[in-house]
């Protein structure tokens, strides 16, 4: 492809050689470069791609895209633009054909729910017939194939690539987790999407390598509602007007308040058996009830996100009321079927906020005793260990405290630290070391009414330990327990 033709969105100056050449593609790691690419140099947390430009020399490039004046051989073009994450964005969606284009595109964002809303936006679409692609935290979903996550929202090219095998594969519509970092590394940048979504924002991602301030996050997030046709928010949060602030697009809302135009009315939670939902009404741009498979106040936001999105679709209601009836989200909130008079939750909360919020909308059920089952990661912050303690020790009847991916620290002194934290709050506790025994034990000691949350893992099928990833699974593990219970 012409390296000009790449250029088309991008403000640039050729600095050496001719724009005019063809390239064989777009390259902004030298370990990946092959000779007739064009090498995007990115200033990175760790490197600096200027600086590998005589390795990608060697390697053959024929063309760079820098950000800084350099100096190179004659024969190389060298072409300089003003931001080279926001250039790699634009020749990636050119070099791809612009497959946003061809697709119905959700980009969501907010700190909590964007995962669990994209799989119920999935389940509905899906469940009314149209063939629609994910992009998130846990996984890439293109038709059958399945691709694990390394970011939330991937970089430009790899997302480029990815929204392409979406169409070849059929696809009419993509949703996807948009996160703060993602808007502030331009990793979306090129995309105009359909309708941008905000679920909720509190204080998260603050710190290096990531936001300097919680104005800072607000604002990236902001810049989503720059680059959709119609932005679809959360009107009971506190901070909706911080988000839209400057935006372009039209604004529809959602929530509980009576000022949103799609509302959630008469909630009411819902237990049989081992089974916990929520059941609640919909009323403004449509009305009918809902029967949500899963538990806890905030997934009617999540839910009532989802149905403010699908609406746009025209979905039938039918469709949207049996999707939530059968809509299970890995390792959010997700439901283990025991088949005995207590529930089992699996749940991806991993620090004290969404313990928090777990653990007091569980306790909206009135369970006989809430058993918060969880560990903390090793080589993370020492502090999370502290206030995890705290809050399950303020909220649950009973923590039973063990490890969750001890990676290169010892379990025990990680154990030592929550456990320090659960005393002082005069929290009633166990601690089992090792995660399966600990779940073993929270089901052979189960009691009818108890609601036991495992938390911390959620979709994660492994237990990192000294560097090495041993496979567990905690459905797998149930399961066994049960079995052999039977
Ligand atoms: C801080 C950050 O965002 N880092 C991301 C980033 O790495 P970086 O820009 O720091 O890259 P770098 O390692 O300094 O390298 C700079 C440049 O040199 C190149 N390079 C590097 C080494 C080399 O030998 N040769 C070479 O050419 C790199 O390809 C890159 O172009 O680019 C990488 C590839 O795209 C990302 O995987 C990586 O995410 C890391 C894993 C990360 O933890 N990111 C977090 C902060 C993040 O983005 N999180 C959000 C939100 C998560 C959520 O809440 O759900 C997300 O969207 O994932
Ligand atoms: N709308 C919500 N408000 C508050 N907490 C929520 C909400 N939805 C989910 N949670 C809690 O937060 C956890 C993470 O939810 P989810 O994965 O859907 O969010 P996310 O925005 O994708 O988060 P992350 O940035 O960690 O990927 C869940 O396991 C649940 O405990
Ligand atoms: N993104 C988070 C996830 C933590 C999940 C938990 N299971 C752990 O490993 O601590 C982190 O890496 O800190
Ligand atoms: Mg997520």
């Amino acid at each position: 492809m012409k390296l000009m033709e790449l250029l088309n969105n991008t403000t640039y100056k050729v600095l050496q050689g001719e724009a005019d050449i063809n390239v064989t593609d777009i390259v902004q790691d030298s370990r990946k470069v092959k000779p007739g690419d064009v090498f995007v140099c990115i200033k990175g947390s760790n490197m600096d791609g200027h600086d590998l430009i005589p390795d990608v020399l060697k390697a053959g490039v024929t063309a760079l895209v820098v950000e800084k004046e350099i100096e190179v051989p004659i024969g190389i073009t060298v072409i300089l633009v003003k931001n080279t994450r926001n250039a790699l964005a634009h020749m990636s969606c050119a070099y791809f054909d612009h497959p946003a284009k061809k697709l119905k595109t959700i980009g969501i964002t907010g700190t909590k729910g964007k995962t669990t809303t994209t799989y119920m936006v999935k389940h509905i679409l899906e469940q009314s017939g149209i063939k629609t692609g994910l992009i998130g935290t846990i996984e890439v979903l293109i038709g059958e194939d399945k691709i694990s996550s390394v970011n939330t929202t991937p970089e430009s090219y790899t997302l480029q690539k990815y929204l392409k095998q979406m169409v070849d594969a059929g696809c009419e519509a993509v949703v996807m987790e948009v996160s703060s970092q993602g808007l502030m590394l331009d990793r979306v940048a090129g995309i105009e999407y359909d309708y941008g979504v905000f679920t909720n924002i509190s204080p998260d991602h603050i710190g290096p390598n990531e936001h300097s301030s919680y104005e800072e996050y607000m604002y990236y997030k902001s810049l989503l509602f720059r680059q959709c046709k119609t932005g679809i928010i959360n009107i009971d949060d506190d901070n909706y007007e911080n988000i839209i602030k400057d935006h372009t697009c039209k604004i529809e809302s959602f929530g509980l308040s009576g000022k949103a135009d799609l509302r959630a009315t008469n909630l009411v939670l819902y237990r049989k058996d081992s089974i916990l939902g929520i059941r609640f009404h919909v009323e403004g741009t449509m009305n009918f009830e809902v029967k949500l498979n899963m538990p806890g106040e905030f997934n009617v936001h999540n839910a009532l996100c989802a149905i403010a999105i699908c609406k746009h679709f025209n979905i039938q209601i039918k469709d949207i009321i049996q999707s939530f009836e059968t809509i299970k989200v890995k390792g959010r909130l997700e439901v283990y079927n025991t088949n005995q008079p207590y529930s089992v939750i699996i749940d991806y909360a991993h620090n004290e906020v969404s313990l928090k919020e777990l653990l007091s909308t569980l306790k909206d059920y009135n369970p006989k005793r809430l058993v918060c089952l969880f560990g903390c990661g090793g080589n993370r912050s020492k502090l999370r260990r502290y206030e995890m303690g705290k809050v399950s020790a303020q909220l649950a009847d009973l923590t039973i405290v063990t490890s969750d991916n001890p990676r290169f620290e010892e379990p025990a002194d990680i154990i030592a630290d929550i456990v320090s934290s659960v005393e002082k709050e005069k929290g009633n506790y166990i601690s089992i070391e090792d995660r399966r025994e600990a779940i073993r034990y929270c089901i052979e000691n189960a009691i009818p009414g108890d609601i036991i949350v495992l938390a911390g893992k959620g979709h994660e099928l492994y237990q990192e330990i000294k560097g090495e990833k041993f496979t567990m699974d905690e459905r797998e593990i149930l399961k066994n327990v049960f079995e052999q219970l039977k």
